[in-house]
């Protein structure tokens, strides 16, 4: 201070000694009431005291020393304060000394007056502590506050710690200390208070010590009570509401922050510190340290939208990368707008910053998983749906679309996409609808016809489930599926069991399925049922001839034709092979199936053409009719087989009805066929022999093997009737293989024997005439018996020669280059073509037995006949033998007509071997 200000200060009257001091402690001035009062031996005492209060106040610049001084009977108050330059150093010491009974009157002066008024009436509390009398005044708001009488505590300093709050009784203590030691400048404390009602009531209580004595203890400790409950209350409900808020923010993963451009100052919720990966409670990073905190293109962002912010309070809404301090990446939506002031000015700026990493990737993996599900839903053909019951509202998915053959998003409805389903599948879909909405059943699965738009067939099998709320019917939710290939696999399984693959009709087992249908559905003979079976004549023959492709095509072609000649609703079947079946379903008569069997034979018999060849089949019906002796399909069946049989022994090209009479010759047919099989191996077999005898000479010419069959039961059979059935089981080969050996070996032994018979004739089936193994077997035959092939002749019937094929050339041309001869049996009832007997080397014609035995009598036109016949063969060159001659007239006769040879019971019956030796032994000649 300038000097001339400190001696003018000095100067005023006081009733105070001052002085003034140097850092140092040494005297700069002092003021007249000093220069009265201190005298040199007080000075002395002083000196000591001053030194020890001024060492206090260099450590403690803004104390106040206080010292009561005794000194020779007088009570002196001394006050030093330290003095300091702007700069806060510290300049000196400044002291004033005042004798206690100088001390002013204590009578209240106006300014006492009205503070003392301040104080009353001030809403805080007044505490004053003096360390000399130990009490503490209190002004009397401390107590009102509390709703205490103003005497209500004793002016002692322990009677307030009382009241206070024992959980915070130690912290107000220590804040106390705090302020005491000199750590805190200042004394502050908050803590609770029992009131007059007994209710805790919160104080905010502020103090600091106004002198201190020499030793640097408080002198006198001055402070405020401030009633802060209501502060407090609503403290408490800001930081309720901070919680609220931080846990508001932290559960939606959003931190907010504010910003002052006035002040600079920034605030970050603590949601806003744990999405940074920021410590919380420590100040946010001021905005030009947040480039850190972002990858540097979202920093480049929110800095152009942060400036533009600034600028106009544009406010700005982006998703934004964060980096965390250990490199973390966290996706953010963030969003700021400025808060304008009155004068249109940006005074706040505001934003959130939204954590969306979990979202977005939750978005991600329910994106992925969507794709996948339509990826496979499409792989699969799978598409869903869902009904809402209430609304009817209906949803499809885009598979669903795709399988519908319609555009996905096409607006629905129930009764737009029932549309397309087929009709019989319609009412189904409804039914199952109506089953789960009405009656409450859980679940449904159903397949069902659809057609596409484009007119695409489909199948699909479509499973839904029904949803319940509140026990009521809610949402049916469903998958379709398309199993059209399915579909059509077991169609395709369904035909090949159930339909012949050659001619598509049903094959053995469906047609007996729907056979045994139909005839269960017949009640007292209504409606009558016939059952045709049908077999192709001639079939082998082209199989054999044009080949399997040729075969197929011609079965193909009438199985067309069978079913163009009945109605829709008859039932046509392939059973195998050349057989095929109808049933015909409600014929009024008998004859009305004959009507359709002659129907059928008429378009059979048209020629068809195999691939540029014209082939002509024919076919034999059996009909039988369901009723007593035909009760289900099994005997009808076995009815119809039989007079079919019985057709084609009637002659191709026919037809014929059951009869139970043609039934047993079949059986007996059967019978033998069997039996025919075993009649070789069991030495059933045997020969007999009948000679022929020459017209002119009336010696043996040739002898005729004849084969008998003594069947197991004992009984002869006539080749007559078991020849036909070996040549149709082919039995025939083996039998005429033993018949041509046997009577090679009897002719040759009895050639040994000498006897002299000519030939030894044996009959030959066309059967075995088409075997091409036949000829080298007649060959070999005579060679292992050493006969002679010219002494041999095979007797064919006019049929087998009929035919022309190479295999009967090469045979004929081998028997005729070794000398083996052929007899025409049975000539005369063919006539058909006598080419053949030029072709072959016939040697004899046999006039058959029926006409031999009609030329005795009146027999003329027979005899014409017979005698056409002798003529042709000697015209020919061959001689002529007749057959069944039984009568010396009938003898005669041919004799007459040149007949050459004769051969009949009139000679003799045909014999057993040893018989037949006897008889030659007493022949002539
Ligand atoms: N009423 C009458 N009948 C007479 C008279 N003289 C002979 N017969 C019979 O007439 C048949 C003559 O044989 P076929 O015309 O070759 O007719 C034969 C022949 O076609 C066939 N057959 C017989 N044996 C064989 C054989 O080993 N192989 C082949 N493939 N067929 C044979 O069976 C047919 C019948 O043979 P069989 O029953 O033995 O009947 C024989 C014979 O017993 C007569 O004066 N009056």
């Amino acid at each position: 201070m300038d000097a001339a200000f400190l001696t003018s200060l000095l100067q005023h009257p006081s009733r105070h000694a001052l002085l003034a001091l140097d850092a140092a402690g040494r005297l700069l001035a002092a003021n007249d009431r000093a220069r009265e009062l201190v005298t040199p031996s007080l000075e002395a005492e002083l000196r000591q005291v001053l030194a020890g209060a001024m060492a206090q106040l260099a450590a403690n610049p803004d104390r106040q020393v206080q010292h009561r001084h005794r000194s020779e009977g007088v009570e002196i108050d001394c006050v030093l304060l330290a003095a300091r330059d702007a700069e806060g150093d510290l300049q000196g010491y400044t002291v004033s000394l005042l004798a206690v009974d100088e001390a002013p009157d204590l009578a209240e002066s106006p300014d006492r007056a009205r503070w003392r008024f301040a104080l009353e009436n001030a809403q805080d509390g007044l505490w004053d502590w003096s360390a000399d009398t130990g009490k503490v005044y209190r002004s009397s708001r401390c107590m009102s506050m509390l709703g205490y009488p103003r005497d209500h505590l004793s002016d002692e300093l322990d009677s307030w710690r009382s009241m206070v709050h024992p959980d915070d009784q130690a912290r107000v203590a220590e804040a106390l200390e705090n302020h005491i030691a000199g750590r805190h400048p200042k004394y502050q404390s908050e803590y609770r208070v029992r009131d007059a009602r007994g209710r805790w009531r919160w104080i905010l209580d502020r103090g600091r010590v106004i002198a201190w004595t020499l030793e640097g203890r408080p002198r006198r400790v001055i402070g405020t009570h401030t009633d802060i409950t209501g502060y407090k209350q609503i403290e408490a409900q800001l930081r309720e509401r901070e919680v609220l808020l931080n846990q508001a923010q932290h559960v939606a993963r959003i931190g907010s922050w504010s910003w002052d451009p006035e002040t600079d100052s920034l605030w970050w919720s603590d949601e806003l510190f744990l999405i940074a990966g920021l410590p919380a409670g420590a100040p946010p990073p001021p905005f030009r340290r947040q480039r850190a905190l972002f990858e540097p293109a979202s920093y480049e962002r929110l800095q152009d939208a942060s400036r533009r912010m600034l600028e106009d309070g544009s406010p700005y809404d982006m998703e934004l990368v964060m980096l965390r301090p250990d490199g973390e990446r966290r996706t953010v939506a963030a969003r700021g707008e400025g808060i304008f002031g009155a004068d249109g000015r940006v005074t706040r700026l505001v934003g959130v910053i939204h954590d969306v990493t979990e979202r977005n990737r939750a978005e991600e993996t329910s994106r992925w998983r969507n794709d996948l599900l339509n990826r496979i839903a499409a792989v699969g053909r799978i598409g869903g749906f869902e009904l809402l019951v209430e609304t009817g509202e209906l949803q499809w998915t885009d598979e669903n679309y795709r399988i519908h053959g319609i555009e996905p998003g096409t607006p629905l409805t129930v009764a737009s996409s029932m549309q397309h389903y087929e009709e019989e599948s319609r009412p189904r879909l409804l039914e199952a609808m109506r089953r789960m909405i009405e009656d409450g059943v859980a679940e449904q699965t159903l397949e069902v016809g659809y057609i596409t738009p484009d007119e695409r067939r489909l199948w699909l099998r479509i499973m839904a489930r029904l949803e319940l709320r509140d026990g009521r019917p809610y949402r049916i939710t469903g998958l379709t599926q398309d199993i059209t290939e399915e579909h059509e696999a077991d169609e395709r399984i369904e035909q090949l069991a159930h339909y012949d693959t050659l001619t598509g009709l049903p094959n053995r087992f469906l047609f007996r399925l729907r056979a045994e249908d139909a005839i269960g559905q017949v009640r007292n003979g209504e409606p009558p049922l016939a059952l045709l079976f049908l077999d192709l004549d001639r079939f082998k023959l082209v199989n054999d001839t044009l080949g399997h492709a040729a075969g197929d095509q011609l079965l193909q072609e009438v199985a067309g034709r069978i079913k163009s000649c009945v109605r829709g609703s008859d039932l046509v079947g392939r059973l195998g092979g050349d057989e095929f079946l109808v049933l015909l379903r409600e014929v009024g008569r008998p004859e009305d199936a004959s009507v359709v069997a002659r129907k059928i034979i008429a378009a059979l018999g048209l020629p068809v053409d195999l691939a540029g060849t014209e082939v002509q089949v024919g076919c034999s019906i059996g009909i039988a009719l369901l009723g007593d002796g035909n009760p289900d399909l099994d005997a009808l069946l076995r009815a119809a087989d039989t007079a079919m049989y019985a057709a084609k022994e009637g002659g191709r090209n026919s037809f014929q009805f059951y009869n139970d009479s043609f039934f047993e010759k079949v059986q007996r047919r059967v019978t033998l066929e069997q039996e025919l099989r075993q009649a070789l191996p069991r030495g059933e077999l045997s020969l007999v022999y009948q000679p022929t005898v020459c017209l002119r000479h009336g010696n043996v010419t040739g002898i005729e093997a004849l084969l008998r069959w003594q069947g197991p039961d004992g009984s002869l059979r006539s080749p007559v009737e078991f020849i036909p059935i070996a040549e149709d089981s082919g039995e025939i080969l083996a039998i005429g293989r033993w018949v041509l050996a046997e009577a090679c070996r009897q002719a040759g032994a009895w050639h040994e024997a000498g006897l002299q018979f000519g030939r030894i004739a044996v009959n030959v089936s066309a059967v075995q005439l088409r075997d091409p193994q036949f000829a080298d077997d007649v060959l070999a035959i005579c060679q292992r018996y050493r006969w002679p092939t010219d002494r041999l002749e095979l007797e064919l019937t006019e049929s087998a020669l009929m035919r022309d094929t190479e295999v009967l050339r090469r045979a004929f041309d081998l028997f005729a280059a070794n000398g083996i001869t052929l007899a025409v049996d049975d000539f005369g009832t063919g006539f058909s073509n006598l080419a053949y007997l030029h072709r072959f080397p016939v040697r004899h014609l046999k006039i058959d037995r029926s006409f031999v035995q009609q030329l005795s009598g009146d027999g003329e036109r027979m005899r014409g006949l017979t005698q056409a016949v002798v003529t042709l063969g000697h015209a020919l060159g061959m001689a002529v033998v007749a057959e069944g001659v039984e009568t010396e007239i009938t003898l005669d006769l041919l004799r007459q007509q040149g007949c050459d040879e004769a051969q009949g019971y009139l000679f003799t019956r045909p014999l057993a071997p040893e018989q037949l030796e006897t008889w030659l032994r007493v022949q002539p000649g």
